[in-house]
């Protein structure tokens, strides 16, 4: 591990032309035009994968943006009494986070944004915030605190995760779950877990990420670094991935910044995720789930499906076989009138939004489904047939 890592890195305004340009008139003027919403990109990797020095490359790559940021405490919903933490210039300011009574995701979810909206109004806002988590975050907690309703109003928007592995080490810490982490990811909170093989924190980092960087391939040979992508591309079959030294990364528009990964739904990556990949990984997966041309009908049955997986934890029509967990859910819905909508889901929460008008009636729709146990023959059989049958009724 680095010793840098208690100098946390620094928020830069970079590429302005006189280096010392005044917060307050960056302030002033980005106020004159306040609709604009500041996307923030989480940043999750496991220990020494490579955050830091990705975090570093951005502040000082020329891209023009003002960017703030955070280091996030509360990686744990169990441990989320926490601070946000803003770096800007040589100054560093920390923003607690006001938990109110009530449902826990819901105050962390106000207060987590809440915390960065009165960071803007202290310190003038930024074009774009990176959340850096610790190492053993489990990004899932983090996302739907930033993935706020459009109807909220909120100035911040979730642009997507960007995960980094170590290519080095990332095989054994998907093998080799610590004690500690068996226990946590494998007991309370979630859903009643029976046995089942170990996830890890590596395994959620990789299963919700949007971009997987591969990080550190100068340590590892041209073999060592396709058995890494075959495994990550069976874990999560979603994620853009990148190779890199250092991380770095050649264009990060986006490559890891300004991905939209929350209000699009990309077909290419749809389609590549249902080609069926090697089912490596015995904890987590990727599926793809047939869908049929719907009507307005049937798209009220989908919808009363999905909260019934997704919040009820419930596979209609079907006794459970064995433990599962979604926790990422993307799709293409397409319409028998050739409409077509698109599904983003992290965890519990959903979205389903229109998508371009398909060109002809060769448009299929297709769920793209990561999770716990998923990949296992039983458990994506039972999600079809549930999913079917949710459709063909009523
Ligand atoms: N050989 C090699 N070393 C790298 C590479 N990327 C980063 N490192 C080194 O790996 C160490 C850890 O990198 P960091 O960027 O601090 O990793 P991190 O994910 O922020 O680490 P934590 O915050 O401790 O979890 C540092 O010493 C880096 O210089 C790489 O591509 N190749
Ligand atoms: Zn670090």
């Amino acid at each position: 591990m680095d010793d840098d890592d208690d100098v946390p890195p620094l928020l830069v305004a970079v590429d302005t032309d006189d280096g010392d340009t005044p917060v307050a008139t960056l302030t002033s003027e980005l106020k004159n035009t306040s609709v604009t919403k500041v996307p923030i990109t989480i940043i999750t990797g496991y220990l020494g994968a490579g955050k830091t020095t990705l975090l570093n490359y951005i502040l000082t790559a020329r891209h023009g943006k003002k960017i703030a940021v955070i280091l996030n405490e509360f990686g744990n919903s169990t441990d989320i009494e926490k601070s946000l933490t803003v770096n800007q210039g040589d100054s560093s300011v920390e923003q607690w986070l006001e938990l109110s009574n009530g449902c826990i995701c819901c105050s962390v979810k106000d207060s987590g944004v809440n915390a960065i909206e009165s960071l803007m109004d202290k310190q003038g806002t930024f074009d774009y915030i990176l959340l850096e988590t610790t190492g053993l975050a489990d990004p899932g907690n983090l996302a739907p605190v930033f993935w706020v309703d459009e109807g909220l109003g909120s100035t911040i928007y979730l642009d997507g995760i960007v995960t980094l592995v170590d290519a080095k080490n990332v095989l054994r810490c998907l093998e080799e779950p610590t004690g500690e982490e068996a226990v946590r990811h494998d007991g309370e909170e979630r859903h009643g877990h029976g046995p089942g093989p170990l996830m890890s924190t590596a395994h959620l980092q990789i299963s919700h990420a949007d971009v997987i960087v591969i990080n550190k391939a100068d340590l590892v040979t041209a073999d060592e670094l396709t058995a890494v992508l075959d495994r990550l591309k069976s874990i999560n079959a979603l994620a853009q991935t990148h190779i890199t030294d250092h991380s770095k990364i050649p264009e990060l528009e986006g490559l890891v910044l300004d991905l939209h990964a929350y209000d699009r739904v990309d077909a290419a990556s749809l389609d590549f995720a249902s080609k069926g990949h090697s089912h490596l990984d015995p904890a987590i997966g990727t599926i793809t789930l047939d869908l049929p041309a719907l009507t307005d009908c049937k798209l009220k049955q989908l919808d009363a499906w999905l909260r019934s997986v997704l919040w009820a934890h419930d596979l209609p029509g079907h006794t459970p076989v064995a433990d599962w967990e979604v926790h990422r859910i993307k799709g293409r819905l397409a319409f028998l009138d050739g409409r077509r909508k698109m599904l983003q889901g992290v965890r519990e929460i959903f979205e389903i939004f229109d998508g371009e008008n398909s060109n002809g009636p060769s448009d299929v729709g297709k769920i793209v489904v990561i999770g716990r146990n998923v990949g296992n023959a039983e458990i994506a059989q039972a999600f079809q047939t549930s999913l079917s049958g949710a459709l063909v009724a009523g």
